[in-house]
């Protein structure tokens, strides 16, 4: 969360003249409500209108897809990513992520048991837990970009890190 993913997107699929999709806008168009409301009947909720949205994008071409941070950690979902094209891993450090997540409101993964959004330390060890628990799964992605980097150039690293992928090993 918070790496970038939903800014960089779409600045990525311009670069490579492709549509754009947001999977939790995709999500909250296909069921009428919003993250946090499916969070609050429990992340499962969430998580289950996230796979069928994700299940959506696929099939077709010249699409990027901004997942969201927990997507990818769910192995089927990782199964159908990787048959719909190359997976990019935007890495981003803890510090970095929190001078991006703001006040964590409307991220319910960053919320204590209260539903608070959490801060200071609290915020910070959660983060980096997340990020840790998350690193195997987000590194079986078929390419990874420094995503501390201004979006722009997280952008433009992308699009040459596609580009590279798409050449072959040999190239
Ligand atoms: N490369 C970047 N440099 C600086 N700020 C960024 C960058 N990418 C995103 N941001 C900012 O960080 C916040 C979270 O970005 P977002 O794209 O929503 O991340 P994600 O979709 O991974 O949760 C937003 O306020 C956004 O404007
Ligand atoms: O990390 C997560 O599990 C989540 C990240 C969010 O997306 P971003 O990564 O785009 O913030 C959103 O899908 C939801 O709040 C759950
Ligand atoms: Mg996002």
């Amino acid at each position: 969360m918070a790496s970038g993913k939903s800014t960089v997107g779409p600045l990525l699929a311009d670069r490579l003249g492709y549509r754009f999709v947001d999977l939790d806008w995709l999500v909250e168009a296909q069921t009428g409500r919003s993250v946090p409301d499916l969070f609050a009947e429990g992340e499962g909720v969430f998580r289950a209108a996230e796979a069928t949205a994700l299940r959506e994008t696929t099939g077709g071409q010249g699409l990027v897809v901004s997942t969201g941070g927990g997507t990818l950690v769910t192995p089927q979902n990782l199964v159908v990513a990787r048959g719909a094209g190359p997976i990019v891993w935007l890495r981003a450090s803890v510090p970095v992520v929190l001078a991006r997540v703001g006040d964590t409101e409307g991220r319910p993964m960053l919320a204590g048991r209260d539903g608070r959004p959490l801060r200071d330390e609290a915020l910070r060890s959660r983060v980096a837990d997340l990020l840790a628990a998350r690193e195997p799964f987000y590194a079986q992605a078929d390419l990874v970009v420094d995503a501390d980097a201004e979006a722009d150039v997280v952008a433009r690293d992308a699009a040459e890190a596609l580009a590279r992928w798409r050449r072959g090993p040999a190239a």
